[in-house]
């Protein structure tokens, strides 16, 4: 459904995404995180066909994104990272001006009701009155109601406070139900781990991994906290071919993935002074990624 192949854009001043290539399949979702300036509005804008690539292809429903990029917005719905709004307008005013530019006004409306009463959004107060997380809102209502087949969503929670948030990732695992495919940065791996079969990491304009999520889940590492009697006993443990970072003099965290054989003999060679189990979450795995 989304084909992106060795795709580069880069800017003048040598930033931008270098070689990046992944697929999401359809009716699945594809979840983009990186640190700031790592290229995911880029490569987003390159989805959109706002921004003509240097080399390799983008394609959504085999729809070249920058040559058949009407084609393409046939058939997708995008949420912004920065929104930009008629000022001046209510909510209810704009969520309209968006739907009388599309066929199929009375199904839009419907969802816009829907998705108004799920992110308990106020229409009728002006724009410019609105905090950054209603207008979050506004922008995800706008993007949802076209039920359009395709989503691209840059940064959909930024401003959300939690429980809207929730409300965000249950809205898209609805979406998904109605076959729809997505894909969407994000800086929040929770939401990314809820909703996506699929969670690529770009760093320097470079995609570092795609992961799946449930391989992730699977390969979830334990982490223990070690710490060790004397100088010898810390050597001897540094020399043993566990995954060790010293956190200060004589003490250890330690991350194995799979079974804890070769930790316990470690362990067996040396007098432990402390020893706990930290719980590793798969955040924190991922995050690995990012340093
Ligand atoms: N129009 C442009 N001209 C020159 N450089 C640009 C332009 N747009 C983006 N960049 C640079 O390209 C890099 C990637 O930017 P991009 O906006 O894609 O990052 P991002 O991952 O979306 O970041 P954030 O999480 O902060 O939104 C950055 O170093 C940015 O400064």
């Amino acid at each position: 459904m989304i084909e992106v192949k060795e795709l580069s854009k880069v800017y003048h001043e040598g930033r931008g995404i270098k070689n990046i290539s992944f697929r999401v399949e359809p009716g699945t979702a594809f979840g983009f995180l990186g640190p700031n300036g790592a290229g995911k509005t880029t490569t987003i804008r390159l989805l959109m066909g706002f921004l003509k690539p240097d080399s390799g292809l983008v394609t959504i429903n085999e729809h070249d994104c920058w040559r058949e990029k009407t084609e393409v917005k046939k058939i997708v719905s995008y949420l912004p990272g920065e929104l930009h709004f008629i000022e001046n307008l209510t909510g209810a005013d704009f969520l309209n001006l968006i739907a009388g530019m599309h066929r199929e006004k009375i199904h839009i409306k419907k969802n816009r009701d829907y998705f108004i009463s799920a992110l308990e959004l106020d229409l009728e107060i002006l724009i410019r009155k609105m905090s950054k997380g209603m207008k979050q809102k506004l922008g995800i209502i706008s993007a949802l109601m076209l039920d359009a087949g395709v989503l691209i969503l840059d940064e959909p929670t930024s401003g959300l406070d939690p429980l809207m948030q929730k409300v965000f990732i249950d809205l898209i695992l609805e979406e998904k139900k109605k076959g729809k495919t997505i894909f969407m940065s994000s800086h929040q791996f929770v939401e990314i781990e809820r909703t996506c079969e699929q969670a690529g990491i770009i760093r320097e304009g470079k995609l570092l991994s795609v992961q799946s999520i449930s391989q992730l889940r699977e390969a979830e590492y334990q982490t223990f906290e070690v710490e060790v009697e004397s100088k010898k006993d810390a050597e001897l443990l540094t020399q043993s071919h566990l995954n060790l970072t010293a956190i200060q003099a004589g003490c250890y965290v330690i991350r194995v993935g799979g079974e804890l054989d070769n930790l316990w003999l470690a362990l067996s060679q040396v007098r432990v002074k402390r020893f706990r189990q930290r719980s590793l979450e798969l955040e924190e795995a991922f995050m690995d990624f990012y340093r």
